[in-house]
């Protein structure tokens, strides 16, 4: 499994797109057939996906985690983005469908991943931290997610904050997980902008319209630089880091943060006058 490591922010100054690329974004992570994790130093986050097509998909173990199998230590939070799929958690399978959430609590030994349809096939984005507790699995369906309205038409960030796995949600020991689902017209996401120095945070954008792009931006709020990114496309937020970005359409996202604590609203807002 890749591994990235944790970035500086002064040294993240002098970074040119070539860079930024290199240290934050995890592009190419869903390929047919496959499962593909990298493994960041940013809270031990490892961020995946696995897309079963014509077979189903074992969730393998990897050297680099020195366990006896992949949760011995860990959880994980599991959204689909395409086709109906099914997950089997030690021998329990799950229908999991576009949009619903299930989560993996540790000590779980066994995970398949299944599409439905090979023709629709499913696409399970994947997040997994380390853990200390089991909590039992669960699963949550896009229905059931905690809806927050945010932002306007009229400031083109009107969207709908999915919340799965949180504090008032399905629990976890340090996995937060939910996704953003922007309204056609509006473009901008998480603006005005914030910080969260207690977690990290990764964004998997998903549904962005062939032809059309996303602007994510990072960095101190007073050194902002951006990288252009495509459907499937995830990108890695370091703590001292806003994470923000604007569509040439409307698209939709999953976030995803582990750290310190539990709370989706322990941000640092920062003010849209103050960026540079
Ligand atoms: O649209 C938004 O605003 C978000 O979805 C913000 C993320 O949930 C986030 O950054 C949580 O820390
Ligand atoms: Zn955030």
């Amino acid at each position: 499994m890749r591994s990235i490591h944790a970035v500086h922010p002064d040294d993240f100054k002098s970074y040119q797109t070539d860079k930024i690329r290199e240290r934050f974004l995890l592009d190419d992570i869903v390929q047919s057939n496959q499962i593909n994790f990298i493994y960041t130093h940013y809270d031990r986050m490892i961020i995946g996906s696995a897309n079963p097509v014509d077979t189903k998909l074992e969730l393998p173990n990897y050297s680099n985690l020195k366990a006896d199998y992949f949760l011995q230590r860990r959880e994980m939070g599991i959204i689909n983005v395409a086709g109906d799929g099914e997950v089997t958690v030690d021998g329990k399978s799950h229908l999991v469908n576009k949009l619903d959430c299930l989560y993996i609590g540790k000590g779980t030994q066994n995970v398949v991943f299944a599409s439905v349809d090979r023709n629709k096939p499913a696409v399970f984005y994947m997040l997994s931290c380390p853990a200390h507790a089991n909590y039992p699995t669960a699963l949550m369906s896009g229905a059931d997610a905690v809806k927050v309205d945010a932002g306007d038409s009229s400031t083109a960030n009107k969207r709908i904050i999915n919340k799965y796995i949180h504090a008032e949600g399905i629990q976890s020991c340090q996995l937060v997980m939910g996704l953003t689902i922007l309204a056609e017209g509006s473009v901008w996401n998480t603006m005005p902008a914030h910080t969260h120095d207690r977690r990290m945070e990764a964004y998997f954008y998903f549904d962005v319209l062939d032809g059309q792009r996303v602007f994510h931006y990072m960095g101190e709020g007073d050194e902002t630089r951006h990288i252009v990114l495509k459907n499937y496309d995830a990108v890695v937020s370091p703590p001292w880091s806003i994470h923000s970005g604007s569509g040439t359409a409307n698209y939709s996202f999953i976030w995803g943060m582990a750290g310190e604590n539990l709370d989706y609203t322990d941000m640092d807002l920062l003010n849209i006058t103050d960026l540079k």
